[in-house]
């Protein structure tokens, strides 16, 4: 269980957290989102106890992270935004280089090595890892930052920069990570993804918190479900309506933004001689929730 409250982080007068209080259950994943220099990777850096914050308390699990950051690092996982890997070590040796840190038994840092490259599909050939792609990188940063089997997780951007099917085979091994009740908290620009494998999501505006929640309470916060109405008209030259529409392809679309007004648009439709295909709804999406809370 994580527990932040009022955490603020002031760099000189700048405030770039101004605030932030949530609180987490384990076994989730929490994505932090948020427009360039909202404070994301600041509140990471806090979360993982690697700066302090200026005022405001952090505890996870019972720990105070202030008062006992090497505690909290015990059961952390940490991915930076950038890792700086050891790029002339092959993957076995950097990864056995840090079981030996947490002071792990070589037999279990080669059975944890193991898995985790099988499971984070890592074929390494032997080559050392400067000669490795982004993607394969990264996926290095994810073994490294799991060899102490911890309960916590804090990934920045953990896609970033990575292809289509690599970004979906790290989303998934965290989805696993999740399910085998590890907590995870990721900070992502693809809100898609954040979309479909967060339990709760964390908007963050010039260091506060504007929204906080699941998926549908984001969506109750937000609201405006949109309606779009399909309709065919018998006479495209001579149809006549004050409903504004869009047509392409054949297909004529409108939309209305209430009950009341999908109402009057299929009223004023059928009085137009229009018929009426489909109704289907929207919510909005994180994308579209961001361009509206804007910078
Ligand atoms: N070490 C620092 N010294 C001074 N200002 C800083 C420092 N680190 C971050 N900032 C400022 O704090 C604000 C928040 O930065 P942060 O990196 O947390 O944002 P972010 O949401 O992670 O941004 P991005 O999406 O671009 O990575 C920014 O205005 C940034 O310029």
């Amino acid at each position: 269980m994580i527990t932040a409250r009022s955490l603020v982080k002031h760099y000189g007068d700048f405030p770039a957290l101004d605030g932030v209080t949530f609180d987490l259950d384990d076994a989730r994943i929490l994505g932090v989102i948020g427009h360039n220099g909202a404070g994301k990777t600041t509140l990471l850096k806090i979360m993982a106890g690697l700066i302090a914050p200026t005022a405001g308390s952090l505890v996870v699990d019972g720990i105070d992270v202030a008062r006992r950051p090497f505690d909290l690092k015990q059961n952390l996982g940490y991915l930076p935004e950038e890792s700086r890997l050891y790029e002339t070590m092959t993957t076995d040796a950097y990864l056995a280089f840090f079981g030996e840190i947490y002071g792990l038994p070589k037999v279990v840092i080669r059975e944890r090595r193991d898995e985790l490259l099988a499971s984070l599909a890592l074929e390494t050939d032997g080559k050392k890892i400067g000669e490795f792609s982004k993607g394969m990188k990264r996926k290095v940063a994810i073994a490294r930052s799991l060899m102490h089997d911890p309960g916590l997780l804090i990934y920045d951007e953990p896609t970033s920069g990575l292809d289509p099917m690599t970004s979906r085979s790290v989303l998934d091994y965290v989805k696993g990570l999740r399910d085998r009740g590890k907590t995870v908290i990721f900070s992502a620009h693809n809100l898609f993804q954040v979309e479909e494998a967060c339990d709760l999501v964390l908007i963050l505006r010039r260091g506060k918190v504007v929204a906080k929640g699941t998926m549908p309470e984001l969506r109750e916060t937000f609201g405006s479900i949109t309606y779009r109405v399909f309709f065919r008209i018998p006479d495209a030259v001579a149809f006549a309506t004050s409903v504004g529409y869009s047509a392409s392809d054949g297909r004529y679309l409108t939309e209305a933004h209430s009950v009341e007004e999908l109402n009057r648009t299929t009223a004023a439709l059928a009085a137009d001689g229009a018929m009426i295909e489909r109704i289907e709804s929207r919510y909005p999406t994180l994308e579209e929730m961001l361009l509206k809370i804007g910078r």
